[in-house]
């Protein structure tokens, strides 16, 4: 059988859910919870007994082979692929089987001081900034062209170095690639100043010029995506770019900057980095060169790159972070298309997903119908390689991270749950549990596929304030789902909520041109559409004197 069901390996997503028993759980706003979690397939990787059990029944076939010739693996500065100052490679390894895909150059400072002088050149001096808007926008255009025309290479070789399914990688991420470039490509030769109406007889100009050299670093979890917000808006305005990709991922970026040069982009124009945080990424952070820094990862390291950029040239900084969103279940909801949108909302990308719709909260009238779907459609979940028709869920990116979700489900059961597993643990199906909203589960960014459901409830017709309360309750505010037939509770929640995005009945829509990024510790400023262009965009006033002004 290509696709191994989870019905018949049910511990690889074990269900906890709390006792029904305590009313006053049920009355406190900790209410009934229940949690949904790891569907790992990490042949080589499994510890805890659940998760490993569900590895290995779900591992057996010999993974299939990628139809794709890794084609490069040194760095990418100055229009040319070389090997790190220093010699050293690293391995990216195949999720799948922890095996080695490739050995690719190590980046680090020297590297970094490369690039930036690369970039700085090309800004300076190269043709980038000074060709016309309309030429920045065809050279986008062609990329885009040749994202299209090579599309299963870059889809395989994006589902083999990160593990997600190659559907998902060929029918969502290289299309948006390409028209995430499309869009910025469009937006070339439409960035224009304003004339302000000074007070007296000046022409106040306002002209909006490109930063100079960006700094970008990018995570694992959407290596494709994050190289489309970060180097389409940079490059649109007339930037230099200087790109650190994720230690784990590094070998998208490479083929895909290849294609960019072949579209027509001047050397040194993007100079791609492959290497590790406190290296090559705090060099870029720290660098004198770098005019601007973007950064997409966790909130820690976003810290970090913050103070870097701040003790050195106090470079502003764009920071897209973590999450914990909330994806709200109202009373009135279609069970069944809830059901199967928090599904989507959390398990996406094996969970690894910033947005991830993580703290699933519903409504206490709908509460037992909907964890009883939920487990039914968890246990459904096609896991196996992601290479393969009919899969939905690959493996997670790497042991760390395999290891760090199963900790967050065992410090679930630390806190009192009872676990509940499926299928062929007759008898012992999983834990049973009973947390709060203050269990580390609930509050702390898991990056995998563990879904928390949280009642709450309100009397009919009356406000929603304990949702919103519940929901609010977090350092993080990146997005959340609301799911309603009332357009009252729709309106009400959506400007409530703290949170960058609002998705109402629908969730993870990412059209290029729609804002996204965080409120509180989930991030500082927005990507895509209008307002990524700000971030690349210095802003300067010209004033001259008018004589003889007609009018003013
Ligand atoms: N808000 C968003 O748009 C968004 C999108 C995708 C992922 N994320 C977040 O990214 C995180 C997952 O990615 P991750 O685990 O790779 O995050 P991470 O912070 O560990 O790494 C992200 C990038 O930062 C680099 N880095 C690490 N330490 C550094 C340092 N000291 N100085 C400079 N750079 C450093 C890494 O090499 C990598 O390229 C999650 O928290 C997720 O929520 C956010």
């Amino acid at each position: 059988m290509a696709a191994r069901r989870a019905a018949s390996s049910v511990l690889s997503r074990c269900l906890l859910a709390r006792s029904s028993s305590s009313a006053a759980a049920a009355a406190s706003p900790g209410g009934k919870s229940a949690l949904l979690g790891p569907g790992a397939l990490l042949r080589k990787f499994g510890t805890a007994p659940a998760a490993a059990a569900a590895a290995t029944a779900t591992t057996t076939e010999e993974p299939i082979q990628p139809a794709v010739e890794i084609k490069y693996t040194q760095l990418l500065i100055n229009g040319n692929f070389v090997d790190a100052a220093s010699g050293k490679t690293f391995p990216t390894v195949d999720p799948r089987t922890g095996e080695v895909i490739a050995r690719v150059a190590e980046g680090d400072s020297e590297d970094i001081d490369r690039a930036v002088a690369a970039a700085r050149r090309a800004f300076d001096e190269g043709p980038w900034p000074r060709m016309t808007a309309y030429e920045r926008c065809r050279v986008l255009l062609r990329f885009a062209d040749l994202i299209e025309q090579h599309a299963d290479e870059i889809a395989a070789l994006e589902t083999w170095d990160n593990g997600k399914t190659l559907a998902q990688s060929a029918g969502a991420e290289v299309p948006m690639l390409a028209r995430c470039m499309r869009y910025y490509a469009g937006w070339a030769d439409k960035i224009h100043g304003l004339v302000v109406p000074a007070d007296g007889a000046h022409h106040a100009l306002v002209l909006h010029e490109p930063v100079g050299v960006a700094g970008q670093i990018i995570p694992w979890n959407f290596p494709l995506l994050m190289f489309a917000w970060k180097v389409g808006p940079a490059l649109a305005c007339g930037n230099t770019v200087v790109l650190k990709t994720a230690e784990q991922t590094p070998l998208s970026a490479l083929y895909v900057a290849s294609l960019l040069h072949e579209a027509g982009l001047p050397d040194g124009v993007l100079n791609v980095v492959s290497g590790f945080g406190p290296t090559a990424g705090a060099a870029l952070c720290s660098h004198m060169g770098v005019d601007k820094l973007a950064f997409t990862g966790s909130t820690g390291t976003g810290q970090i790159v913050l103070e870097l950029a701040a003790r050195s040239n106090l470079k502003p900084v764009t920071l897209e972070l973590g999450g914990k969103s909330p994806f709200i279940v109202m009373d009135d909801a279609d069970v069944d298309q809830a059901v199967e949108l928090a599904h989507h909302a959390v398990f996406f990308n094996q969970g690894q997903c910033c947005c991830a719709g993580s703290r699933t909260f519903v409504h206490e009238r709908v509460y037992d119908e909907f964890v009883e779907k939920s487990k039914a459609r968890a246990m459904k979940r096609v896991v196996g390689d992601p290479f393969r028709n009919g899969v939905e869920q690959g493996p997670q990116i790497d042991e760390e991270q395999f290891k760090k979700i199963l900790r967050y489900v065992q410090s679930g059961v630390d806190s009192g749950a009872t676990l509940l597993a499926g299928g062929d643990r007759a008898g012992n199906r999983g834990f049973y549990i009973q947390p709060t909203d203050d269990m580390k589960i609930a509050r702390e960014e898991i990056f995998g596929p563990v879904q928390t459901i949280l009642k709450f409830s309100h009397a009919r017709g009356s406000g929603v304030e304990e949702v919103i309360r519940r929901a609010n309750a977090s350092h993080y505010g990146l997005a959340a789902g609301v799911f309603t037939r009332s357009l009252d509770a729709a309106n009400t929640l959506s400007r409530a909520l703290r949170v960058g995005t609002v998705w109402v009945n629908c969730y993870d829509v990412f059209d290029a041109g729609i804002p996204f990024g965080g409120y509180k510790m989930s991030g500082v400023g927005r990507e895509k559409g209008v307002y990524a262009l700000r971030n690349y965009l210095q802003t300067k006033a010209v004033v001259t004197p008018i004589r003889d002004a007609a009018w003013l």
